[in-house]
């Protein structure tokens, strides 16, 4: 901890109160033609300190701006120019004392290079947010993560790997990767570790995205790049969930097969950087295996989903983006759910079910009969009405033009009911009243202890209409049916993640922790009491947080 506090930075932390922060984080005006943002020196009564901030672009009459369909930037969807910064946060509230370790969230927090603006939400290159926890005080810092992708657009000012959705120019790329050759051998893939970040077992830390080569190892201390996770497999393919099943004792992914349509379902253990094959599915329909940004785990089974939304070849070597990226909607070829044993790699059920779409799974777990019989697996995720809109709705020009529109595609907790009696098909019903969260459901925790077991809450981001975007935090009670919201006008909360407190026996016994970017452009980190839902602390960053994905709970060595 007390490297990362105190460690000479691009900005230095002092003491809130009597110092100066020579922070700070630029936002840049994005996503318009007014150039860059106007930068300030205010005062922060709140730390006695000069900080250097960053306001909202310049203003405009709001007439005009309603005619021209565009919003002053909300910080969300701003990028932080600076590198990286580190200091403590004054805190209002409390921070219970036996929270220790440290929250990472990764999530893409530049997205442009020089006066070139990317396009979508997930192309935007990492950032990582640490929130340092001891003794009820808080030290918090971001920095970039060092991806070859990263590297190479800071150093020829230009994009030379394909994100999601930016492809470089053909001569860009071509003449910085080499041959054309490299399209297909995934050479020119980016490396854009955006997504999340998991520690292992062993204690890793490893930030995560589509591409296998961007998985990338950090120092949870430091926030520090240290280098490539190196797979010493050599099980080959490109891409791999986003999000893999992590505990103390695995490791446990999907590596679709976009050849011979399938899925690979690998397991690693701490310590070692070889997985190793359990079993294998082969799709049931469609050209190509459906896109598995997540999947969910029970005690004994791996689920594998095939949504209707697939992979595409074609896409992925197009130029320009097709609505869908580099995915493709087959609602003919059918929704279906496999269920595979961990321990025999054999596939207990594979049955179709409603057509589907979600990013990620919340949980699942193994119904029982009276005699403690398996009949069934439940598997619960954040389901879009087998809407493929939200990918479009998560372009920035779409987040960055809010005008008060009721825009949000609605959502729901989508409830799969897996029989394992042989059945062809499968259920998808909404778990609770949709209205309960706003009809917005994204951005998904449960306590960690309740991996794979059935499980009575879920946090999560909901809606508080009209919005573009989940705007609430909520906390789900899936016996009750019933939803407890937190809203703040204007207010972008990421992720709500649980933190359990040691020795707790109630499932909701801890903290979830969120980062909210303002509407007036300012950001702070937020403490919510698992069970109450209700704020516990709250402590402002010197400058306004861009939008951030997934995290981690690193505990206190
Ligand atoms: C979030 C988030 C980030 C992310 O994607 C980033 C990339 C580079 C993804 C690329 C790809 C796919 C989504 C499909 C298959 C090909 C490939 C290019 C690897 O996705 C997210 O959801
Ligand atoms: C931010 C997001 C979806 C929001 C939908 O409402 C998905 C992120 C994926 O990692
Ligand atoms: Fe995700």
């Amino acid at each position: 901890m007390a490297s990362f506090a105190f460690s000479a930075g691009v900005g230095r932390y002092i003491s809130p109160s009597n110092a100066m922060v020579s922070v700070n984080c630029e936002n840049r005006s994005e996503g318009f033609s007014l150039g860059e943002g106007i930068f300030a020196r205010k005062r922060d009564p709140r730390y006695s300190v000069i900080t250097k901030v960053a306001t909202q672009a310049p203003t405009m009459v709001p007439s005009l701006e309603k005619e021209l369909a565009i919003d002053r930037n909300h910080v969300a969807w701003t990028s932080v120019r600076q590198e990286r910064w580190e200091g403590e946060l004054a805190v209002q509230g409390e921070i219970p004392l036996w929270l220790s370790g440290t929250y990472l969230r990764n999530g893409p927090g530049l997205w442009h290079i020089e006066n070139y603006n990317f396009r979508h939400l997930f192309d935007g290159y990492a950032m990582l947010v640490g929130l340092h926890f001891e003794n009820g005080r808080l030290i918090a810092g971001h920095r970039q993560i060092q991806s070859e992708a990263y590297k190479a657009a800071k150093k020829n000012n230009k994009l030379c790997y394909r994100e999601f959705s930016e492809v470089p120019k053909p001569d860009n790329f071509l003449a910085y990767v080499g041959e054309l050759a490299n399209l297909f051998s995934g050479v020119s893939l980016t490396d854009n570790a955006n997504t999340g970040v998991v520690r292992l077992g062993d204690g890793r830390v490893v930030c995560l995205t589509e591409t296998q080569k961007g998985s990338i190892v950090v120092d949870p201390d430091t926030l520090e790049t240290l280098g490539k996770f190196q797979y010493s497999d050599s099980l080959g393919g490109l891409i791999h969930s986003a999000h893999p099943i992590v505990t103390d004792t695995e490791f446990l992914t999907l590596l679709p097969d976009l050849l011979k349509p399938g899925y690979l379902v690998v397991r690693m253990e701490p310590g070692s950087n070889e997985r190793k094959v359990i079993g294998r599915v082969d799709c049931r329909g469609g050209p190509a295996p459906g896109w598995v940004h997540s999947f969910p785990v029970t005690e004994h089974y791996v689920v594998v989903p095939e949504m209707p939304l697939r992979y595409c070849a074609q896409n992925l070597l197009r130029a320009e983006p097709t609505p869908l990226y580099k995915f493709e909607w087959h609602p003919d070829s059918k929704g279906f759910m496999h269920v595979m044993c961990k321990a025999s790699g054999k596939i207990v059920a594979s049955v179709e079910v409603p057509l589907y779409v979600t990013f990620h799974f919340i949980n699942a777990y193994e119904e029982k009969d009276e005699d403690g019989r398996v009949t069934a697996v439940i598997a619960d995720c954040c389901e879009h009405n087998a809407d493929t809109s939200i990918l479009e709705k998560l372009k920035l020009q779409n987040l960055r033009s809010s005008m008060g529109e009721d825009v949000l595609p609605d959502a729901r907790v989508g409830r799969f009911v897996i029989p394992l009696d042989g059945s062809p098909y499968g259920k998808l019903e909404a778990a609770l009243d949709p209205e309960e969260h706003g009809k917005g459901m994204d951005m998904c925790s449960i306590n960690p202890a309740y991996l794979g077991k059935k499980y009575r809450y879920a946090y999560a981001c909901g809606a508080e209409r009209p919005c573009n975007f989940p705007n609430t935090l909520t906390k789900i009670d899936l016996f009750d049916k019933k939803a407890k919201n937190w809203y703040e006008e204007g207010a972008v909360p990421s992720e709500p993640f649980f933190v359990a407190r040691p020795g707790a026996t109630e499932e909701d016994d801890g903290v979830v922790i969120s980062m909210v970017s303002e509407k007036n452009g300012d950001g702070y980190a937020l403490l919510l009491d698992g069970s109450t839902f209700e704020e516990i602390a709250r402590a402002k960053f010197p400058y306004g947080l861009p939008y951030g994905l997934h995290g981690c709970w690193v505990p206190k060595k």
